[in-house]
């Protein structure tokens, strides 16, 4: 018998798009995926070592960041100081609404009910400007007069689904849909769309449905009601690969040809968290100065209320930066820049440097 695989612990269960994206780095032949049951679990398996990776997503490209895993990152109790990121995933990200189909006799005309039957569908379709032209379509407002219009309509009823399931990151990734077909619609915050999937199969009313992927509804049995429900096209997530800073670092070698003349600054991506004194004017600006200062390109700033600060009203800062920390603490702009940081910060800590996924296809 040979060495146990290595554990990958996700955010399950099978079928999120977090298994989806683990399984697209980390094949079930050499490793041993493992659903946990919400992003801390993730977390706490890596901080703990029962998994060697960990899979969270950590933002969509039309929604913005996902906080549950900021917050874990900001450690406020100070349960994850190991949690390190080494990689990172681009998923592109197809919503569906799946539920069962209306069994209401008096609601349907024949079983199941076909696209073309549907209202919706009919005016939609004679319609050029694809307005769906429904009660609860998004109503210009004098602050909206001009709403948009959701990219797709119910490929069956759903005038008989009273309440929806996902995870939260879903319902505003699906705004125009759900405020036109499903405006009143009860909502419920469950941990991963995958759950929401096993929920609504489980529900035996069938008046519930789930924001979730096609995969899913194939492994719940659930029909799929209508299919590429995000707002816009592209619509993507990515996720972080976790590791424990107990765990041996990756090479760091780009696994691809990244520039023709080599890697350059943009091959990697550093995560950087700092506080500062809100009390010091100009505290933030010196702290952001610093990487300006060593030709660091600073690509997104987050911040999340600092709840382990001591007062209210003070924040959590995360920042992403192009290039690296180089291992053993010496040379590197990162390394420099970091240095300086902690001249102008209250705190900062390195959350871990990886290669930069994007520049895939662009060489
Ligand atoms: O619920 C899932 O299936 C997840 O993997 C989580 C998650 C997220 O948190 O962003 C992942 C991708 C989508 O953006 C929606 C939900």
């Amino acid at each position: 018998m040979g060495d146990p695989k290595p554990v990958v612990a996700f955010l399950g269960p099978k079928a999120s798009y977090t298994h989806q994206a683990t399984v697209s780095s980390f094949p079930e032949s050499k490793y041993d995926l493992q659903p946990q049951s919400s992003i801390e679990d993730v977390f706490a398996a890596v901080q703990s070592g029962t998994a060697a990776h960990g899979v969270v997503p950590f933002e969509n490209s039309s929604n913005g960041s996902v906080v549950f895993t900021l917050d874990l990152f900001a450690d406020h109790n100070g349960k994850y100081p190991e949690i390190l990121v080494e990689g990172e995933i681009y998923l592109p990200v197809r919503h569906c609404l799946l539920g069962h189909l209306n069994t209401d006799t008096n609601a349907r005309s024949s079983s199941p009910t076909k696209r073309t039957d549907l209202p919706w569908r009919r005016l939609k379709e004679n319609d050029n400007s694809n307005s769906p032209n429904l009660s609860g379509t998004a109503t210009p407002t004098q602050s909206t007069p001009s709403p948009s219009k959701p990219k797709t309509a119910p490929d069956h009823d759903i005038s008989h689904i009273k309440k929806l399931y996902s995870h939260p990151q879903a319902w505003g990734q699906c705004h125009l849909f759900l405020s036109t077909y499903l405006k009143s619609t009860e909502r419920q915050d469950v941990s991963s769309t995958s759950k929401a999937a096993e929920l609504v199969a489980q529900d035996p009313s069938g008046t519930s449905a789930a924001i979730s992927s096609k995969i899913a509804a194939e492994m719940n049995g659930l029909e799929v009601l209508a299919e590429g429900i995000e707002d816009r096209e592209g619509n993507s997530t990515r996720f972080f690969i976790l590791r424990s800073a107990k765990s041996p670092s990756p090479s760091l070698q780009p696994s691809h040809d990244l520039h023709a003349g080599g890697a350059g600054d943009d091959a990697y991506k550093t995560l950087i968290s700092f506080t500062i004194s809100h009390t010091s004017p100009g505290a933030l600006a010196d702290s952001l100065a610093v990487f300006k200062s060593h030709n660091l390109n600073l690509t997104s700033i987050n911040t999340r209320p600092n709840i382990g600060g001591q007062a209210a009203w003070q924040y959590i800062f995360f920042v992403e930066v192009m290039g690296r920390k180089e291992e053993g603490g010496e040379g590197g702009k990162v390394n420099e820049a970091l240095r300086e940081l902690g001249g102008t910060c209250r705190g900062w800590r390195w959350l871990g440097s990886w290669e930069n996924r994007l520049l895939e296809g662009k060489d």
